[in-house]
């Protein structure tokens, strides 16, 4: 029997007029690699800056890992276990990738902010564990060998790999990627899929989007389709991909 990690039911999002996401509901399996698909502006950032509490939703229920996950803050809901990346890559641009993954690690940290101004012996030795860890989450992702780089002056494929460590190092139960494949060339794209097949067979749990429907068809458990801010589709890649709604609304002749 599959393990619930994420259930919403019935959110709404409007912006002013407009309603974004209207009245959807999905379920994400621990351990299953769930995908999000839908023509632009169909809704699937704002599901997942609803997902993350950047967006308050208006209306619906959303409980993660047994917990009431409905309008919770940012960082409640990194807290509690959900990490994501950006459409638009988000580092600090200024920073060495090393620096940027051990921002994302610094949530775990316990010594606390006077510990870091009094620079006690507990406060060095977390930052080195924290400085280990980066290291650590550089090589799982496949770039220790830019770990001093700048992010600005990393290509974007690294850039994009930066990302997923960064959000890794906050320790996720599940890793929600929007795009991550966006720019990418066949063979970054090739590597970035296996990459997220090892994350999800070393058991986190993975929410994407993506517009690369072969892709998603290869590698998502199941996957969700949204049109217009509702669902009008949710299954296995092959059930989802024969259906006249979601052919008619996304997939047309291009992709076939
Ligand atoms: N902050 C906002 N204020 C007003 N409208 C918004 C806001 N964010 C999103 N929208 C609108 O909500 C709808 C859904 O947008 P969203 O970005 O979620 O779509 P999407 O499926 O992610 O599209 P894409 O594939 O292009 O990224 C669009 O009509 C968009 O213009």
């Amino acid at each position: 029997m599959a393990e619930t990690l994420l259930k919403i039911e019935g959110i709404v999002k409007r912006f002013g007029g407009l309603v974004a996401l209207n009245n959807v509901g999905l379920t994400i399996n621990k351990g299953e690699i769930y995908g999000l698909i839908g023509p632009n502006g169909a809704g699937k950032t704002t599901l997942f800056n609803v997902l993350t509490g950047l967006y308050m939703p208006n209306e619906g229920s959303f409980t993660f890992a047994g917990k009431d996950l409905f309008r919770a803050k940012p960082h409640v809901v990194v807290g509690t276990g959900i990490a994501r990346t950006f459409q638009n890559i988000r580092l600090f641009a200024e920073m060495t990738a090393l620096e940027n993954v051990m921002v994302g690690r610094h949530i775990r940290s316990k010594a606390g902010a006077l510990g870091a101004v009094l620079r006690t012996k507990r406060t060095r030795e977390e930052e080195q564990a924290i400085e280990a860890k980066a290291w650590e989450l550089l090589e799982y992702v496949g770039i220790s060998s830019v770990a001093d780089e700048r992010a600005r002056n990393l290509s974007y494929g690294h850039q994009r790999r930066l990302e997923i460590a960064r959000a890794l190092a906050t320790e996720p139960t599940l890793l929600a990627l929007d795009e991550p494949a966006a720019g990418m060339n066949p063979r970054e794209t090739a590597d970035l899929k296996d990459l997220m097949a090892k994350i999800r067979n070393d058991g986190v749990t993975i929410l994407l989007i993506e517009h690369d429907v072969k892709l998603m068809m290869g590698l998502c458990d199941r996957i969700a389709v949204l049109d217009y801010g509702k669902k009008i589709a949710e299954g296995v890649p092959e059930v989802v991909r024969n259906d006249p709604k979601v052919i008619e609304a996304y997939l047309g002749v291009a992709h076939e």
